[in-house]
């Protein structure tokens, strides 16, 4: 995949302002941004005895594309669940038995509290999403998948929904809207297709203009690009690109680390609940912490640079390779006796 995306000699200008809005912010965890747009301090959440993510303080800085990266069960996916208001921290201030003071979790998005507020008011408040194409939403067209992405929706408001013209009006406003972003995203041909029968990108492209129409200050991607084949990718970079060039906030978690260096401004790294390293793309996908969390947990983890393989890693990789091939080697040849002996008993 690395070899389909461009170079980095194709940043736009915004791009160019995004990397230069952090480019003097030192690379150290939990460090302060010059303009966070969110703020997370002492986020907790435990699962039984299991602490899942435990962030101590983490900022956002405002208009860039911040990846946040970390092997399986590093608590990505629990963090994000947690700051979009679809889950409460367990460090969530209480009125009986709470966290001491001043170790209660807080957040604060665009200058408003967040802490205590569920998924649909943060939505509102601009921070969006994007969501899995679930069984039920497969089975909506992708015209009705955009229009449920609206908010201030005609049934919403108890006046507008019994006054038709007014609801009539903002149904109207919906759709043309929902078309708009379809056009955008080169779905529009596929108004009227059940979801589920579109491509592992299109419906990756559906996510994004679907979150799109709340018009979010800032989009959250879920593993934008699992699921996607080559022929997209640089269309799906594209678009994630330009919603940063258009003065949104990008946050996504990904696996796929060609793209997390090539798209990112910023990158946070995630390891056992907490934030291990942050820093721009090369400083940290280049530390050696940082490999070690990856490599610790799997060898064969490429992130995104082959350079990365140090000769004693590739060492290692190589004696495990032959290691595994004298097993099979020595399968094989047992087979082949046991083959042998059978053929020879016929
Ligand atoms: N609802 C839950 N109940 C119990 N344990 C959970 C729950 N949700 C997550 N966990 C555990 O919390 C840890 C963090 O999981 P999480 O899914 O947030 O990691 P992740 O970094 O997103 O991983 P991946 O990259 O594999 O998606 C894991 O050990 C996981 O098993």
């Amino acid at each position: 995949m690395s070899s389909s995306l461009p170079t980095t000699s194709h940043i736009t200008e915004a791009g160019a302002a995004a990397k230069a809005s952090v480019a003097g912010v030192a690379p150290v965890p939990g460090v302060s941004k010059p303009d966070a747009i969110l703020t997370v301090d002492h986020v907790t959440r435990r699962f039984g005895g299991m602490t899942a993510v435990d962030v101590q303080h983490l900022e956002v800085q405002r208009g860039i594309i911040t990846a946040l990266i970390g092997p399986n069960g590093a608590g990505k996916t629990t963090f994000f669940n947690l700051i979009t208001g679809f889950d409460k921290p367990s460090s969530a201030p209480r009125l009986i038995g709470g966290p001491k003071a001043g170790e209660a979790a807080k957040s604060t998005f665009n200058g408003r509290d967040v802490g205590n507020t569920g998924a649909t008011k943060v939505a509102k408040m601009g921070m969006v999403r994007t969501f899995q194409l679930t069984k039920a939403l497969s089975k909506l067209t992708v015209i009705e998948n955009m229009r449920l992405g609206a908010k201030d929706q005609p049934g919403e408001n108890l006046f507008v929904a019994v006054v038709k013209p007014l609801w009539a009006k903002r149904e109207a406003e919906i759709t043309a809207k929902a078309e708009e972003l379809l056009a955008r995203f080169k779905l529009l041909e596929k108004r009227d297709d059940m979801a589920g029968s579109l491509s592992g990108g299109q419906k990756k492209l559906l996510e994004m203009a679907r979150a799109l129409m709340s018009d979010p200050v800032m989009i959250m991607l879920d593993e934008p690009m699992a699921g996607v084949n080559p022929a997209l990718t640089q269309s799906l970079l594209g678009h994630i690109q330009a919603l940063r060039d258009e003065g949104m906030t990008v946050l996504f978690v990904e696996h796929d680390m060609h793209m997390v260096r090539h798209i990112s401004d910023w990158v946070v790294v995630m390891a056992e609940g907490k934030v291990v390293a942050e820093g721009p793309s090369g400083t940290v996908m280049d530390d050696p912490a940082v490999i070690d969390a990856y490599l610790g947990a799997h060898h064969n983890t490429d992130l995104g640079d082959d350079s990365l393989l140090t000769d004693e890693v590739a060492e290692e990789l190589a004696a495990e390779v032959s290691a595994e091939d004298a097993a099979e080697a020595a399968g094989d040849s047992a087979e082949d006796s046991v083959a042998k002996r059978a053929e020879g008993k016929a």
